[in-house]
């Protein structure tokens, strides 16, 4: 087997646009940085990386007939919204269980943001007390056998569409998407950095290039601050995933590289660093990233950068996968 084996049922414009970040380079005064924007992939509600990972879920999820997508994050979730959008796409009910993730002083954090347009889109949005937690959760399980009993078909679908069989395929594909835009623009980047949490966009990527002639340094971000969890994730589903696409070859340990030191003590409660990579890029490029993943993912970027961890004579492709409808419900930290 090989990613093109499997369907892939498209949910994006196309190819993720790519572009340099020029200023922040300036700045930084190192490696050319680059951006590829999975916050700009698609039309259904703002997009983002789990738009691009639903597009191997979806003709599963249509071959067993299912009526209603099943999902969970926290109340802020950016993965249940796009769950909630291709729902309504393709005419399923969404029920979605939001957990407190975050303990977050904010009064409106479960009224604006990501949960405010899963209502719009029509998801069955259930709020739950819980701890923050990318395993399966008991109140998952329970939305499960709730459809069930209402006589509908769920699809069942983890934390972030990670810890699925198919959960690391859009990032398979994206990573062989990235060849053929270097071939476009007479490019390679050798570094890419991504924020991982539930862990399934970066080890979609790992096994994605792994099997391209060209090694490439994959850098995770930590963003859950529980970086044995996040890295054993992400190398369980790198593996998984380059044996499901036929890799043909065992993944090297130094292939799997997850950072921490950007996530502070608690998922979801920016730190300074990710408040000042946020103020840095909004200002020196427009590009708004958000507190929870994407800022801290920059953080991490802009310290490897400065402290030669990414050598001057690299070329950064730094890849955004969305999450700015929750700024809205952290709103305090810029008033
Ligand atoms: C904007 C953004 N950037 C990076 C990530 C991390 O991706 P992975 O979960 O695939 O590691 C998320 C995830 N978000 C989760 C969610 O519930 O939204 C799965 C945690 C994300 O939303």
């Amino acid at each position: 087997m090989s990613i093109e084996d499997f369907p892939r049922h498209p949910l994006l414009f196309g190819p993720s646009p790519v572009h340099p970040l020029e200023r922040l380079t300036a700045h930084l005064g190192g490696p050319r940085i680059w951006a590829k924007r999975e916050d700009c992939n698609s039309g259904l509600a703002f997009g983002g990386n789990k738009t691009r990972k639903l597009e191997y879920l979806v003709p599963d999820a249509l071959a067993q007939g299912a009526d209603t997508l099943v999902s969970i994050g926290g109340i802020q979730s950016n993965h249940t919204r796009q769950v909630a959008a291709v729902a309504a796409k393709l005419g399923l009910r969404a029920r979605l269980v939001q957990e407190s993730w975050v303990d977050w002083p904010d009064a409106v954090n479960d009224k604006v943001g990501n949960i405010l347009l899963s209502r719009v889109l029509g998801a069955e949005v259930e709020l739950v007390r819980a701890e923050f937690g990318i395993g399966f959760k008991e109140s998952w399980e329970r939305a499960l056998a709730d459809i069930r009993e209402q006589g509908g078909t769920p699809y069942a679908i983890p934390a972030g569409a990670s810890d699925h069989r198919l959960g690391g395929l859009g990032f398979a594909n994206w990573a062989a998407e990235v060849q053929r835009q270097e071939q476009e623009l007479g490019i390679f980047f050798d570094t890419i950095v991504v924020c991982s949490v539930t862990g399934s966009t970066q080890a979609g990527m790992i096994a994605g290039f792994a099997g391209q002639d060209r090694p490439r340094r994959v850098i995770g971000i930590d963003a859950s601050a529980r970086l044995a969890e996040t890295h054993a994730q992400v190398e369980k589903i790198a593996r998984a995933t380059a044996d499901l696409i036929g890799l043909g070859r065992d993944l090297r340990s130094e292939e799997i590289e997850v950072r921490a030191g950007w996530a502070g003590a608690e998922y979801g409660i920016p730190v300074d660093s990710t408040l000042a990579a946020m103020r840095l890029t909004g200002s020196l490029e427009g590009v708004i990233l958000d507190p929870v993943y994407e800022g801290k993912s920059m953080a991490g970027l802009i310290d490897l950068v400065r402290d030669g961890d990414i050598p001057a004579d690299a070329t950064v492709l730094y890849a955004h996968l969305g999450g700015q409808p929750a700024l809205n419900a952290y709103s305090g930290l810029f008033s």
